[in-house]
């Protein structure tokens, strides 16, 4: 089946919010030193989708271990702030993006969750009504994608170099009943609380595309849906970046293809041998570690 794909505005603010009725919605928004944006995407959603309509529950930024003023700028913007290292404690901490999205379940309450970066420079509030669309009128999805051109400095495809040489050619290979799906490592998504919490979540940025190959081998792809959102653009991290993410995309894909080259034992890091100009190269640690379905810990 192909997965459905929607413009988000398919649905009017009225429509919705009739179509909410009880359900509750969160908006988590994991930072990590996005102190000069994080404001501006919390302050505008607060402002147009929970005080001026009531769409969005609560607003919750996980700060990743920031070392700016993510944390207070967040708060003073009017979210609740978290981080990430301070929430179930019991639980231990990992570094990293999906570590912080596995982590807002225990402090969130929303039935449909909702998750935007915080670098956004060119973005919109629409993108949150776009990605409730699906999951509060199609009962059977279960997570909704957003996608979007991507401009940059170099033009309208600019942006998604990750997504482009390796998440696209993954999908491609490994994940083919994916191919549909326009920007799969998109950090703006949407999923029902009872879903997620089904699923394991590496703790980097293979959060987006591992919970894409679980919920299409538990629910298929009638269980996904995509929705345009327009144009984005988000700050960029440097090529030699990429590459631990790329490396963090690859160990959690390969294994859920098949290809568990580890025993039960899955490594918490792999070592990325990178060379820069000088003598010496450097070897990046990069983390592999998974957490568990967090419905079995709430
Ligand atoms: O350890 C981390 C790394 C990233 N992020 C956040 O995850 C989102 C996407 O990360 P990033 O911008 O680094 O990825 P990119 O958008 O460049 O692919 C941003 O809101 C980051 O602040 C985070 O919360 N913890
Ligand atoms: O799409 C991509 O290749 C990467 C990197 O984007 P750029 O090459 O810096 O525009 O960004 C994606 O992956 C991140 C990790 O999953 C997400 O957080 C970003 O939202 C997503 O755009």
């Amino acid at each position: 089946m192909a997965i459905r794909t929607a413009r988000w505005d398919d649905w009017t603010l009225e429509a919705l919010l009739a179509a909410k009725g009880a359900t509750t919605v969160s908006l988590v928004v994991p930072a990590r030193n996005e102190a000069g944006t994080v404001g501006e995407v919390v302050g505008r959603v607060r402002e147009r989708l929970v005080e001026t309509v009531e769409l969005v529950d609560e607003i919750v930024v996980i700060d990743s271990d920031s070392t700016d003023a993510t944390y207070d700028v967040a708060a003073d913007a009017g979210a609740v702030v978290h981080r990430s290292s301070e929430i179930r404690p019991d639980l231990g901490t990992h570094p990293g993006k999906g570590e912080a999205m596995w982590k807002s379940q225990f402090v969130t309450t929303g039935e449909v969750v909702v998750f935007m970066d915080a670098d956004l420079v060119d973005w919109d509030t629409h993108f949150v009504p776009g990605l409730l669309g699906p999951l509060l009128t199609w009962p059977e999805v279960q997570l909704v994608k957003g996608f979007y051109e991507r401009p940059g400095k170099d033009g309208a495809l600019d942006g998604g170099r990750v997504t482009e040489l390796v998440a696209r050619p993954v999908i491609s290979l490994l994940f083919p009943e994916l191919s549909d799906l326009v920007q799969p490592l998109a950090g703006e998504w949407a999923v029902r609380r009872s879903h997620f919490g089904t699923l394991r979540v590496p703790t980097g940025y293979a959060v987006e595309i591992a919970s894409l190959a679980d919920t299409v081998a538990s629910v298929g792809t009638a269980g996904l849906a995509q929705v345009d959102l327009g144009t984005r653009a988000h700050s960029h991290q440097a090529l030699l970046d990429l590459g631990g993410m790329a490396t963090q995309i690859l160990a959690a894909a390969l294994p859920r293809a098949g290809f568990d080259r580890w025993d039960a034992a899955a490594p918490e890091h792999a070592v990325l041998r990178q060379f820069l100009p000088g003598p010496l190269p450097v070897d990046r640690v990069v983390q592999l570690a998974e957490r568990p379905p967090a419905g079995d810990l709430w």
